[in-house]
């Protein structure tokens, strides 16, 4: 593993197989590692944009994060190398891809799916905030999956250490707590409000606050507009688990070793997550 990590990587280390996905500022590609035949997912960035945008700084933050985090629900961030134009970043490759194209293709999750991811990504969090680091940034898009079904956060280009809170504004408004929305101080709470709204999400295939306009998600937020539809049928216990997350009060917030002995999650999470 050292090896992995204090190595000077090049392109020439790797051969380059098909397209994973593309994000905002580049492609993700499979990869196998020369010497090792190793897989990985390999992000290419391009060094313009990361300039432009002025993320060079997060993009730092996320490597030196990442390379302390080890836990089975978290992608691994192996490393990363340059050439003359882009930024390489070595990843742990999630053989069942992308959650959010899941949960497209089948609308919404069983209660049991859905308590499953909460109760591995809640697991995921209380270990980074363990180790101060808060994610800010937990959305489907932000979710893979690995090759035994196993959830994966990924993308931690928004996280932060605590004692370094920042106020910038961040991805989509839909998974902000209301101390973000209002750029006010914001602690490890804030994924707690955001593991609340994937729950309501993977439940009901909608974000919780979701609105044609801006500012009308961000009204809804900050005044908790909470509305469970009739259909699909959830549990009450699932709903009770939901409100208890999303309160506008961070220190209220149901806390996340609190939610693994909720009993929706006892009852309807599969253990090995
Ligand atoms: N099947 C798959 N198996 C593994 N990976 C896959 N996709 C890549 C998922 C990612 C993990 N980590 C990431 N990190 C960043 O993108 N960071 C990033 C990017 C730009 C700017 C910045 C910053 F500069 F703004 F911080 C930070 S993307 C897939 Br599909």
């Amino acid at each position: 593993d050292a090896a992995v990590d204090q190595k000077r990587w090049t392109l020439n280390d790797f051969d380059i197989g098909k397209p994973l996905g593309r994000g905002k500022f580049g492609h993700v590609y499979l990869a196998r590692e020369k010497r090792s035949n190793h897989i990985v997912a390999l992000k290419v960035l391009f060094k313009n944009q990361l300039k432009q945008s002025q993320v060079e700084h997060q993009l730092r933050r996320e490597v030196e994060i990442q390379s302390h985090l080890r836990h089975p629900n978290i992608l691994r961030l192996y490393g990363y190398f340059y050439d003359q134009k882009r930024v390489y970043l070595i990843l742990e490759y999630a053989a069942k891809g992308e959650l959010y194209k899941e949960l497209q293709k089948c609308k919404y999750f069983s209660e049991r799916r859905a308590a499953t991811y909460v109760a591995s990504l809640a697991r995921a969090l209380i270990y980074c905030h363990g180790k101060h680091v808060i994610h800010r940034d937990i959305k489907p898009e932000n979710l893979l999956v690995g090759a035994q079904g196993e959830l994966k956060i990924a993308d931690f280009g928004w996280s932060v250490h605590t004692f370094n809170r920042r106020r910038t504004m961040c991805g989509t408004l839909d998974y902000l707590p209301p101390e973000m929305v209002e750029s006010v101080e914001h602690d490890a709470n804030v994924d707690i409000w955001s593991l609340g709204i994937l729950c309501y999400e993977f439940l009901y295939g909608v974000p919780p606050f979701e609105a044609k306009e801006h500012s009308d998600t961000y009204r809804r937020i900050v005044q908790v507009d909470l509305k469970f539809p009739s259909r699909p049928v959830v549990s009450s216990a699932a709903k009770d688990l939901i409100t208890q997350m999303l309160v506008k009060d961070s220190s209220q917030r149901l806390p996340l070793k609190k939610l693994l002995e909720h009993p929706w999650i006892v009852q309807n999470a599969d253990p090995s997550g």
